[in-house]
Protein backbone atom coordinates (compact mmCIF):
# COMPACT_ATOMS: atom_id res chain seq x y z
CA UNK A 1 0.00 0.00 0.00
CA UNK A 2 1.60 3.32 -0.97
CA UNK A 3 0.45 6.19 1.12
CA UNK A 4 0.63 9.65 0.51
CA UNK A 5 0.64 12.50 3.02
CA UNK A 6 1.64 16.24 2.94
CA UNK A 7 0.31 19.90 3.42
CA UNK A 8 -2.06 22.20 1.40
CA UNK A 9 -2.21 26.08 2.20
CA UNK A 10 -5.43 27.45 0.97
CA UNK A 11 -5.35 31.00 0.15
CA UNK A 12 -6.52 33.94 -1.09
CA UNK A 13 -8.50 37.11 -0.34
CA UNK A 14 -10.70 37.56 2.72
CA UNK A 15 -14.01 36.17 2.08
CA UNK A 16 -13.41 34.31 -0.59
CA UNK A 17 -14.63 31.22 1.06
CA UNK A 18 -11.61 29.54 2.43
CA UNK A 19 -13.13 28.44 5.92
CA UNK A 20 -16.25 27.12 3.70
CA UNK A 21 -14.01 25.18 1.54
CA UNK A 22 -12.21 23.73 4.52
CA UNK A 23 -15.15 22.57 6.42
CA UNK A 24 -16.63 21.21 3.72
CA UNK A 25 -13.36 18.82 3.49
CA UNK A 26 -12.28 18.34 6.87
CA UNK A 27 -15.83 18.33 8.58
CA UNK A 28 -17.62 21.07 10.67
CA UNK A 29 -15.97 20.68 13.53
CA UNK A 30 -13.24 22.72 12.82
CA UNK A 31 -15.60 25.52 11.80
CA UNK A 32 -15.01 27.04 15.56
CA UNK A 33 -11.97 27.82 15.12
CA UNK A 34 -12.59 29.89 11.93
CA UNK A 35 -13.59 32.71 13.31
CA UNK A 36 -10.47 33.52 15.72
CA UNK A 37 -8.27 35.87 14.99
CA UNK A 38 -4.54 35.93 13.58
CA UNK A 39 -2.82 34.65 16.63
CA UNK A 40 -0.45 31.61 15.39
CA UNK A 41 2.20 31.40 13.29
CA UNK A 42 1.48 28.65 11.22
CA UNK A 43 -1.09 25.76 12.72
CA UNK A 44 -2.84 22.94 11.71
CA UNK A 45 -6.25 23.47 10.52
CA UNK A 46 -7.57 20.08 9.94
CA UNK A 47 -6.68 16.79 8.24
CA UNK A 48 -8.67 14.91 6.07
CA UNK A 49 -7.93 11.16 4.38
CA UNK A 50 -8.80 10.52 1.13
CA UNK A 51 -7.90 7.09 0.13
CA UNK A 52 -4.20 6.43 1.42
CA UNK A 53 -3.51 10.24 1.35
CA UNK A 54 -3.67 12.28 4.49
CA UNK A 55 -4.56 15.97 3.50
CA UNK A 56 -3.41 18.30 6.61
CA UNK A 57 -4.74 21.67 5.37
CA UNK A 58 -2.71 24.68 7.56
CA UNK A 59 -3.05 27.86 7.91
CA UNK A 60 -1.85 30.88 6.38
CA UNK A 61 -3.02 33.50 8.74
CA UNK A 62 -3.16 37.82 8.12
CA UNK A 63 -1.56 37.41 4.37
CA UNK A 64 -3.29 40.74 3.55
CA UNK A 65 -3.34 44.26 4.58
CA UNK A 66 -0.77 44.25 7.47
CA UNK A 67 -1.78 47.12 9.97
CA UNK A 68 1.44 47.05 12.28
CA UNK A 69 5.06 45.70 12.18
CA UNK A 70 3.90 42.71 14.19
CA UNK A 71 1.51 41.92 11.61
CA UNK A 72 3.91 42.88 9.30
CA UNK A 73 6.02 39.91 10.55
CA UNK A 74 3.09 37.58 10.46
CA UNK A 75 2.28 38.21 6.38
CA UNK A 76 5.91 37.19 5.99
CA UNK A 77 4.95 34.16 7.87
CA UNK A 78 1.71 33.40 6.23
CA UNK A 79 4.14 33.37 2.86
CA UNK A 80 6.32 31.14 4.36
CA UNK A 81 3.61 28.82 5.37
CA UNK A 82 2.51 28.62 2.08
CA UNK A 83 5.40 27.84 0.39
CA UNK A 84 6.19 25.44 2.95
CA UNK A 85 2.97 23.41 1.93
CA UNK A 86 3.05 21.29 -0.93
CA UNK A 87 0.25 22.27 -2.95
CA UNK A 88 -1.11 25.63 -2.45
CA UNK A 89 -4.86 26.47 -3.65
CA UNK A 90 -5.78 29.64 -4.64
CA UNK A 91 -9.16 30.86 -4.21
CA UNK A 92 -11.00 33.29 -5.98
CA UNK A 93 -14.88 34.45 -5.91
CA UNK A 94 -16.16 34.17 -9.40
CA UNK A 95 -18.32 36.55 -9.42
CA UNK A 96 -15.75 39.23 -8.50
CA UNK A 97 -13.13 37.65 -10.75
CA UNK A 98 -9.27 38.49 -11.06
CA UNK A 99 -9.57 41.44 -8.52
CA UNK A 100 -7.09 43.89 -7.62
CA UNK A 101 -6.10 41.51 -4.56
CA UNK A 102 -6.36 38.51 -6.38
CA UNK A 103 -4.41 39.48 -8.99
CA UNK A 104 -1.78 40.86 -5.79
CA UNK A 105 -1.46 37.62 -4.65
CA UNK A 106 -0.77 35.98 -8.24
CA UNK A 107 2.02 38.49 -8.35
CA UNK A 108 3.43 37.44 -5.25
CA UNK A 109 2.57 33.33 -6.46
CA UNK A 110 5.51 34.38 -9.02
CA UNK A 111 7.49 35.95 -7.03
CA UNK A 112 7.71 33.98 -3.95
CA UNK A 113 7.05 30.53 -4.88
CA UNK A 114 9.69 27.92 -5.99
CA UNK A 115 9.31 26.53 -8.85
CA UNK A 116 7.22 23.57 -9.89
CA UNK A 117 5.70 23.99 -6.70
CA UNK A 118 1.89 22.92 -7.55
CA UNK A 119 -0.30 25.86 -7.17
CA UNK A 120 -4.51 24.87 -7.98
CA UNK A 121 -6.94 27.49 -8.48
CA UNK A 122 -10.55 27.11 -7.36
CA UNK A 123 -13.04 29.34 -8.55
CA UNK A 124 -15.50 29.29 -5.73
CA UNK A 125 -18.63 30.21 -5.54
CA UNK A 126 -19.79 28.91 -9.15
CA UNK A 127 -23.94 29.48 -7.90
CA UNK A 128 -23.50 32.83 -8.65
CA UNK A 129 -22.35 33.57 -12.34
CA UNK A 130 -23.44 31.95 -15.55
CA UNK A 131 -21.22 29.38 -17.68
CA UNK A 132 -19.59 31.65 -19.95
CA UNK A 133 -18.71 34.08 -17.38
CA UNK A 134 -16.69 30.80 -15.93
CA UNK A 135 -15.01 30.13 -18.80
CA UNK A 136 -13.85 33.29 -19.58
CA UNK A 137 -12.29 33.94 -15.96
CA UNK A 138 -10.52 30.46 -16.17
CA UNK A 139 -8.96 31.47 -19.00
CA UNK A 140 -7.80 34.70 -18.25
CA UNK A 141 -6.14 33.65 -14.46
CA UNK A 142 -4.57 31.01 -16.58
CA UNK A 143 -2.98 33.42 -18.59
CA UNK A 144 -1.86 35.25 -15.51
CA UNK A 145 -0.40 31.90 -13.95
CA UNK A 146 0.33 28.79 -15.25
CA UNK A 147 -1.51 26.89 -13.05
CA UNK A 148 -1.38 22.97 -12.46
CA UNK A 149 -5.36 22.70 -12.06
CA UNK A 150 -8.35 24.68 -12.31
CA UNK A 151 -11.53 23.68 -10.51
CA UNK A 152 -14.94 25.23 -10.64
CA UNK A 153 -16.58 24.95 -7.15
CA UNK A 154 -19.41 25.96 -4.66
CA UNK A 155 -17.72 24.87 -1.05
CA UNK A 156 -21.11 26.35 -0.01
CA UNK A 157 -23.29 23.68 -1.57
CA UNK A 158 -20.85 21.43 -1.89
CA UNK A 159 -19.96 21.27 -6.29
CA UNK A 160 -16.53 20.36 -7.67
CA UNK A 161 -14.85 19.66 -3.96
CA UNK A 162 -15.03 16.00 -4.88
CA UNK A 163 -12.92 16.64 -7.38
CA UNK A 164 -10.22 18.79 -5.90
CA UNK A 165 -9.73 16.69 -3.15
CA UNK A 166 -8.79 13.64 -5.27
CA UNK A 167 -6.53 15.60 -7.02
CA UNK A 168 -5.01 16.63 -3.71
CA UNK A 169 -4.69 13.12 -2.36
CA UNK A 170 -2.83 12.44 -5.59
CA UNK A 171 -1.07 15.21 -6.01
CA UNK A 172 0.82 15.14 -2.40
CA UNK A 173 4.18 13.48 -1.87
CA UNK A 174 4.48 9.50 -1.31
CA UNK A 175 4.75 9.16 3.03
CA UNK A 176 4.00 7.90 5.90
CA UNK A 177 0.78 9.41 7.37
CA UNK A 178 1.84 12.40 10.16
CA UNK A 179 -1.39 11.37 12.54
CA UNK A 180 -2.93 7.58 13.18
CA UNK A 181 -5.84 7.81 11.24
CA UNK A 182 -7.99 7.08 14.73
CA UNK A 183 -6.30 10.37 16.36
CA UNK A 184 -7.52 12.23 12.91
CA UNK A 185 -11.36 12.50 14.67
CA UNK A 186 -9.87 13.87 18.23
CA UNK A 187 -7.77 16.33 16.67
CA UNK A 188 -9.60 19.52 16.10
CA UNK A 189 -11.36 18.76 19.70
CA UNK A 190 -7.70 19.41 21.18
CA UNK A 191 -7.15 22.04 18.91
CA UNK A 192 -10.02 23.52 19.58
CA UNK A 193 -9.36 23.32 23.35
CA UNK A 194 -6.01 24.63 23.14
CA UNK A 195 -7.24 27.70 21.75
CA UNK A 196 -9.80 28.39 24.13
CA UNK A 197 -7.06 28.39 26.89
CA UNK A 198 -5.44 30.49 24.36
CA UNK A 199 -7.63 32.48 24.14
CA UNK A 200 -8.12 32.88 27.84
CA UNK A 201 -4.59 33.84 28.04
CA UNK A 202 -4.79 36.56 25.32
CA UNK A 203 -7.73 38.06 27.36
CA UNK A 204 -6.19 38.01 30.43
CA UNK A 205 -2.76 39.15 29.66
CA UNK A 206 -3.86 41.45 27.27
CA UNK A 207 -0.77 42.99 25.07
CA UNK A 208 1.86 41.45 27.17
CA UNK A 209 2.50 38.30 25.77
CA UNK A 210 0.05 37.31 23.83
CA UNK A 211 2.47 36.32 20.29
CA UNK A 212 5.04 34.37 22.88
CA UNK A 213 2.73 32.01 23.91
CA UNK A 214 1.35 28.34 22.41
CA UNK A 215 -0.99 26.43 24.28
CA UNK A 216 -0.83 22.03 23.44
CA UNK A 217 -3.06 19.46 24.82
CA UNK A 218 -0.53 17.09 25.62
CA UNK A 219 -3.57 14.43 26.86
CA UNK A 220 -7.22 13.57 26.30
CA UNK A 221 -8.69 11.62 28.45
CA UNK A 222 -12.85 10.35 28.34
CA UNK A 223 -13.37 8.93 31.82
CA UNK A 224 -15.85 5.93 32.59
CA UNK A 225 -17.52 8.41 34.79
CA UNK A 226 -18.33 11.21 31.77
CA UNK A 227 -15.91 13.17 32.62
CA UNK A 228 -12.48 14.33 30.95
CA UNK A 229 -9.36 14.89 31.60
CA UNK A 230 -7.10 17.25 30.01
CA UNK A 231 -3.64 18.30 30.39
CA UNK A 232 -2.17 21.63 28.49
CA UNK A 233 1.17 23.25 28.75
CA UNK A 234 1.17 26.46 28.00
CA UNK A 235 4.78 27.54 26.12
CA UNK A 236 5.92 30.77 26.90
CA UNK A 237 9.19 31.96 25.16
CA UNK A 238 11.44 33.06 28.37
CA UNK A 239 11.82 32.49 31.74
CA UNK A 240 10.48 35.69 32.71
CA UNK A 241 7.11 35.01 31.17
CA UNK A 242 6.55 32.36 33.31
CA UNK A 243 6.04 34.39 36.55
CA UNK A 244 3.75 36.93 34.12
CA UNK A 245 1.65 33.87 33.58
CA UNK A 246 1.83 32.18 36.78
CA UNK A 247 0.68 35.92 38.83
CA UNK A 248 1.25 36.27 42.19
CA UNK A 249 1.39 32.76 43.96
CA UNK A 250 -0.31 31.35 40.67
CA UNK A 251 -3.40 33.55 40.85
CA UNK A 252 -3.52 34.20 37.38
CA UNK A 253 -3.01 30.80 35.52
CA UNK A 254 -5.72 29.57 38.07
CA UNK A 255 -8.08 32.05 36.91
CA UNK A 256 -7.16 31.74 33.15
CA UNK A 257 -8.02 27.57 33.94
CA UNK A 258 -10.73 28.37 35.30
CA UNK A 259 -12.47 30.24 32.59
CA UNK A 260 -10.82 27.62 29.94
CA UNK A 261 -12.32 24.66 32.26
CA UNK A 262 -15.89 26.22 32.06
CA UNK A 263 -15.68 27.44 28.12
CA UNK A 264 -14.33 23.63 27.44
CA UNK A 265 -17.18 22.11 29.16
CA UNK A 266 -19.80 23.85 27.72
CA UNK A 267 -18.25 23.16 24.75
CA UNK A 268 -18.10 19.28 25.17
CA UNK A 269 -21.19 19.46 27.29
CA UNK A 270 -18.89 17.46 30.03
CA UNK A 271 -17.63 18.30 33.26
CA UNK A 272 -14.26 18.82 32.11
CA UNK A 273 -10.88 18.64 34.50
CA UNK A 274 -8.27 20.88 33.09
CA UNK A 275 -4.42 20.94 33.86
CA UNK A 276 -2.39 23.52 33.37
CA UNK A 277 1.73 23.50 33.31
CA UNK A 278 3.85 26.37 31.89
CA UNK A 279 6.85 25.42 30.73
CA UNK A 280 9.68 27.45 29.05
CA UNK A 281 10.76 27.13 25.39
CA UNK A 282 12.96 29.69 24.55
CA UNK A 283 12.39 31.01 21.16
CA UNK A 284 9.62 29.09 20.14
CA UNK A 285 8.75 31.34 17.00
CA UNK A 286 12.68 30.31 15.67
CA UNK A 287 12.87 26.78 16.62
CA UNK A 288 12.57 24.91 13.26
CA UNK A 289 12.04 21.27 16.23
CA UNK A 290 8.40 23.12 16.52
CA UNK A 291 6.94 22.72 13.33
CA UNK A 292 9.02 19.44 12.19
CA UNK A 293 7.07 18.50 14.80
CA UNK A 294 3.95 19.41 13.17
CA UNK A 295 5.52 17.79 9.83
CA UNK A 296 6.61 21.30 8.90
CA UNK A 297 10.04 21.49 7.74
CA UNK A 298 10.47 25.55 8.50
CA UNK A 299 13.97 26.72 6.95
CA UNK A 300 16.28 29.86 8.46
CA UNK A 301 14.88 32.95 7.59
CA UNK A 302 10.99 31.93 7.10
CA UNK A 303 9.96 34.40 9.57
N1 LIG B 1 -22.88 31.84 -2.94
C1 LIG B 1 -21.85 31.26 -2.34
N2 LIG B 1 -21.36 31.74 -1.19
C2 LIG B 1 -20.30 31.12 -0.62
C3 LIG B 1 -19.72 29.97 -1.19
N3 LIG B 1 -18.68 29.60 -0.41
C4 LIG B 1 -18.63 30.48 0.62
N4 LIG B 1 -19.61 31.40 0.50
C5 LIG B 1 -19.91 32.51 1.41
O1 LIG B 1 -18.86 33.45 1.39
C6 LIG B 1 -18.68 34.06 2.66
C7 LIG B 1 -17.24 33.96 3.10
O2 LIG B 1 -16.90 32.62 3.33
P1 LIG B 1 -15.72 32.20 4.33
O3 LIG B 1 -15.58 30.73 4.17
O4 LIG B 1 -15.95 32.75 5.67
O5 LIG B 1 -14.50 32.97 3.65
P2 LIG B 1 -12.98 33.04 4.12
O6 LIG B 1 -12.18 33.06 2.88
O7 LIG B 1 -12.68 31.97 5.09
O8 LIG B 1 -12.96 34.44 4.80
P3 LIG B 1 -11.89 35.03 5.86
O9 LIG B 1 -12.03 34.19 7.10
O10 LIG B 1 -12.37 36.44 6.01
O11 LIG B 1 -10.55 34.93 5.22
C8 LIG B 1 -19.64 33.34 3.60
O12 LIG B 1 -20.77 34.14 3.74
C9 LIG B 1 -19.97 32.05 2.86
O13 LIG B 1 -21.24 31.58 3.18
C10 LIG B 1 -20.27 29.45 -2.40
O14 LIG B 1 -19.85 28.46 -2.97
N5 LIG B 1 -21.33 30.14 -2.93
Amino acid sequence: MTTRAGFVALIGEPNAGKSTLLNRMVGAKVSIVTHKVQTTRTRIRGVCMEGESQIVFVDTPGIFRPRRRLDRSMVKAAWGGASDADIIVLLIEAHRGLTEGAQAIIGRLKDEMPRGKPVALAINKIDRVKAETLLALAEEANKAFPFARTFMISAERGHGVQDLREWLAAELPEGPWFYPEDQIADLPMRMIAAEMTREKLTLRLHEELPYQLTVETEKWEDKPDGTTRIDQIVYVARDGHKGIVLGNRGETIKAIGQAARAEISEFLGRTVHLFLQVKVRPNWLDEPERYSEMGLDFKDGDA
